[in-house]
């Protein structure tokens, strides 16, 4: 697997200009443009978020502004096609291990298969993990753990990884584009307040003061160490407005 991370604030110019290989420099109105539509699709799902939650309108948004820097990005992947015998399940390599998204919302751009989820009330088994199958025209919406944290677990980050694609597909590579959106810097990942959806702390919970980029990089290095398993987390049942 091979990737790269462009940074929105880099090509919106939320900050200096960083230098990027040649074809990304080349096209920069093209990405420019690119965050600004991805951007755009995010203010709709937000909006309809803000709604389901009884949040005031652009509570969401708000907090992921294009125009402030954040650690939003788009993540440029690529699987080589795999070499022997793909079609046996056993033999499927792994190219991206299992994760949750750490920031808000994602929109992966996926072409080919090989995204795989595990459903939230099943064991880690090779058997329970289900492929997605890419539908044309359109992208895929993940919930990342800083909304679970924000909504005291009422939405739900999935696990996901990538594996070889299934059948011939696994014999061509593989790119894909994830639009990963990240609070912006100032925000911190105290539960949202003035909902009467998001549950207040119960007994025994504590408010999270940190800045988002401090908790971000304190989960990235507990899974790096090995200290936390990723795993599917939230999904509280709740009832949302019609
Ligand atoms: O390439 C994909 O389909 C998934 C990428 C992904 O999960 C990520 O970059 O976080
Ligand atoms: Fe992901």
């Amino acid at each position: 697997m091979e990737m790269y991370n462009l940074g929105q604030d880099d090509i919106v110019g939320n900050s200096a200009p960083r230098q990027n290989p040649d074809p990304i420099e080349a096209h920069r109105s093209d990405c420019r443009e690119f965050f600004e539509h991805a951007h755009a699709a995010i203010s709709v799902i937000c909006a309809n978020l803000d709604q389901q939650l009884g949040l005031p309108l652009d509570t969401l948004i708000r907090r992921s502004s294009i125009d402030q820097p954040s650690e939003t990005s788009l993540r440029l992947l690529l699987s080589w096609p795999q070499t022997g015998d793909a079609e046996v399940g056993d033999n499927r390599q792994i190219t991206l291990g299992g994760h949750t998204d750490i920031g808000t919302l994602t929109l992966l751009f996926h072409v080919s298969g090989g995204l795989q989820i595990l459903p939230a009330d099943k064991d880690n088994v090779a058997e329970n993990w289900r492929y997605i199958r890419p539908e044309p025209g359109c992208a895929l919406i993940n919930v990342g753990d800083t909304l679970v944290e924000w909504t005291g677990g009422i939405l739900r980050s999935s696990l996901h990884r990538v594996v070889t694609a299934p059948g011939e597909q696994a014999r061509v590579a593989r790119q894909s584009l994830a639009y990963l959106v990240r609070p912006r810097r100032t925000e911190t990942m105290h539960r949202i307040q003035g909902s009467d959806v998001i549950p207040p702390l119960g007994e025994g919970e504590e408010e999270d003061t940190r800045s988002v980029s401090d908790w971000a990089a304190w989960r990235a290095r507990q899974v790096m160490n090995g200290e936390l398993k990723p795993r599917t987390t939230g999904g509280r049942r709740v009832v949302t407005r019609a």
